[in-house]
């Protein structure tokens, strides 16, 4: 599934409604149909549960027509009708737990009475086949059978109020749209405008007139912090797409408002107070429980903290077609099975040949650990074996190969020279570059802490090595320190590990600023370097040299522990052992790593206990 930044999904808006000749009024009305579905479902879900958003206490709002309280009352004038997926078991599940759910757009099936279209609102009609009653006896069906649209009805209106917050943008606009579809299931609903009314303009000033001609009860903010103690939820429309900075005046004391409530809150495509490119968070910026995102998923909305205040995701389509995205040459994927295999080309049931053997899949050397970190080195040696790679040396100073005999049973050892302490020096590139000679891959950096020269034994090692190469630990930042533009340029790919703190060394940046916008950041690290960049943390980014970028939701904060970085670091290079190429091998480890850990995180009865190791014994 593509991610979009808020221009290119204006770009993509514009071909769709000039281009094609959908019009714009045509979208927000699917958009605000897909976001009443979704609501539908919310309350069906709790009224199932037995967990109703609670009776409308708190009475007035409900009895007095509904109109907000605390608020300035509206009328509006006029009425005008409406303007005219993957081989490898668990993946499927895996994505769900990742809190994001696409439809149509995301290649998966859209929900039963979803319509993804700009289609009508009609009810289904036709003849319905012969059955069977009970006992097998035929049954002669009706010969025309009527039903409403199951996506927009509810049994559980009742306890239901919902208060839209309405926006003067198109934002508002979808939730106006939204709010007359859940009139329409019974719902009692109220508008709360956070400008006067009459400053809408444009399709949302259509829905303001339609939801008014309907008699939906609405108000205007009239300052202060307002009552929302008689809602069961709270539909969030107040900025979308448009919006530039912080939430000012209304918007900001309405968000507040919101947060301070307690009540479930829906956002409308992005949660207001969130920056849909980033993902950061505005202060105040909406809490949501769910974010109904329209059309494709914002790059904002993958990004911590924005990714935490989104809570569950769901992409709706809306009628631009997912198609545009590609024609266009988008090239941002939230990382799943079908972006791994449809657009990077992985195989990703990792299929062995049945007459293969441990040559067949590469030969990975791991230059890491010294003395005090030698584990770290011994952690990626043993999860490249786990990626499936045929065979893995693990090379490190001499003077430790005797501690180290059946560390691991399956690892070769390689003496690597150093100093008598356990320690790397300059002069150890020499050896690494020997033993990589005729080996698949060379993974440096875990453990090997720093050392005297230790930038002239990474530019060694740089230049010397003809086979892919992963940076990772302190190799980053030593080479954090050196001029490695100015270095013979290599051939075979470099494959950058950092995690934030690294990364900000890296591109002489503060860590604050590498996490505020993660995806920009790594995009353009990797387009400019001409490497293959991985930037760990929840919700890792992976950023190729030809501009493609991924974000990966795999994970667990489990993993938030000494080594887990170590064992990535193997994990690549045992994929680019078996034959794939720098973005394939840092994606699809990216994604096995997070699985892994996912799974690590399950066996125990508390995920603050899984270590690095359980997240190889997981793979
Ligand atoms: N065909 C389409 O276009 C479709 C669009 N769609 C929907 O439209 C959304 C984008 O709509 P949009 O572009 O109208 O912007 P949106 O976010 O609603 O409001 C911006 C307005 O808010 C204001 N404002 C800005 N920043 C502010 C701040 N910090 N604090 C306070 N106010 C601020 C600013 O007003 P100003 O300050 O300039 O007077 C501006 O006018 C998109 O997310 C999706 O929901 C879908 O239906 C699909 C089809
Ligand atoms: N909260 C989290 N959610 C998902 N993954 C996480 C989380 N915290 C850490 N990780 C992952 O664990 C790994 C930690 O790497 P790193 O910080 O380099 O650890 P180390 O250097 O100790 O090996 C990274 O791959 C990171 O993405
Ligand atoms: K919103």
């Amino acid at each position: 599934m593509h991610l979009v930044t808020a221009e290119e999904m204006r770009r993509l808006d514009r071909i769709t409604i000039d281009r094609l000749g959908i019009p714009a009024a045509a979208l927000m009305k699917n958009a605000g149909r897909a976001i009443a579905e979704e609501i539908i479902a919310l309350c069906n879900r709790r009224g199932e549960a037995g967990t109703a958003g609670g009776p409308r206490q708190g009475g007035e709002a409900a009895r007095d027509n509904g109109a907000p309280r605390n608020a300035g009352a509206w009328a509006a004038g006029g009425a005008h009708g409406e303007a005219a997926a993957p081989g490898a078991g668990g993946t499927r599940r895996a994505a769900a737990r990742s809190g994001v759910r696409g439809d149509a757009a995301a290649g998966m099936a859209p929900r039963s009475g979803g319509n993804g279209g700009d289609g009508g609102d009609a009810g289904a009609a036709g003849i319905t086949p012969r059955s069977s009653g009970p006992g097998g006896a035929a049954v002669t069906p009706p010969k025309l059978v009527i039903s409403g649209d199951a996506a927009l009805m509810t049994e559980h209106a009742e306890s239901e109020h919902w208060l839209v917050l309405v926006g003067k943008g198109n934002n508002g606009g979808d939730g106006l749209v939204a709010a007359r579809y859940l009139r329409e299931a019974g719902i009692a609903v109220s508008l709360l405008y956070a400008v006067p009314p009459e400053s809408l303009t444009g399709e949302a000033a259509l829905q303001r007139d339609a939801a008014a001609a309907m008699g939906l009860p609405a108000a205007v903010h009239g300052g202060g912090g307002p009552d929302f103690a008689g809602y069961s939820g709270i539909l969030d429309a107040l900025l979308g797409t448009g919006a530039a900075g912080a939430p000012r005046g209304a918007y900001a004391e309405l968000i507040a408002a919101a947060n301070a409530s307690g009540k479930p809150v829906v956002s409308a495509d992005i949660p207001s107070g969130l920056d849909a490119d980033t993902g950061e968070t505005h202060e105040p910026c909406i809490q949501a429980s769910l974010t109904v995102c329209l059309a494709f998923l914002k790059r904002g909305l993958l990004q911590y903290p924005g990714a935490g205040a989104a809570g569950r995701i769901v992409v709706r389509s809306i009628g631009i077609p997912a198609g545009l995205a590609r024609e266009e040459g988008l090239s941002a994927y939230w990382l799943t099975p079908a972006v791994l295999e449809g657009v990077l080309g992985v195989d990703v049931s990792r299929r062995r040949a049945p007459d293969g053997h441990k040559g067949t899949y590469g030969h990975v050397l791991v230059a890491a650990g010294s003395l005090r970190m030698s584990g770290a080195g011994l952690l990626a040696a043993r999860a490249s074996l786990r990626a499936g790679c045929g065979l893995t040396t693990w090379a490190v100073p001499g003077k430790l190969l005797p501690l180290l005999v059946c560390a691991a049973p399956e690892l070769m050892l390689a003496d690597a020279g150093g100093e008598a302490d356990g320690t790397w020096n300059a002069s150890a590139a020499e050896e690494v570059l020997k033993l990589a000679d005729g080996r698949d891959v060379l993974a440096i950096g875990p453990g090997i802490g720093r050392f005297e020269d230790d930038k002239a034994w990474l530019k060694a090692i740089w230049e010397g090595a003809e086979c892919p190469l992963v940076v990772d630990a302190d190799a980053l930042n030593i080479l954090a320190e050196c001029d490695y533009g100015s270095w013979r340029q290599r051939r075979a790919p470099v494959i950058l590990t950092p995690h934030p703190g690294e990364m900000a060394r890296l591109a002489g940046v503060k860590t604050k600023e590498v996490q505020r916008d993660r995806t920009g950041l790594a995009l353009s690290f990797a387009r400019e370097r001409g490497v293959t960049l991985v930037l760990k943390g929840a919700h890792t980014v992976i950023a190729s040299p030809d501009g493609r970028v991924f974000v990966n939701t795999t994970g667990h904060p489990g993993m938030a522990t000494g080594g887990a970085g170590d064992c990535l670091t193997g994990i690549i290079a045992g994929l680019l052992a078996q034959g794939l190429d720098g973005a394939q091998a840092a994606a699809f480890g990216v994604y096995l790593h997070g699985l892994a850990g996912e799974r690590a995180a399950l066996l125990r009865d508390d995920p603050a206990s899984v270590i690095a190791s359980d997240i190889i014994e997981a793979l």
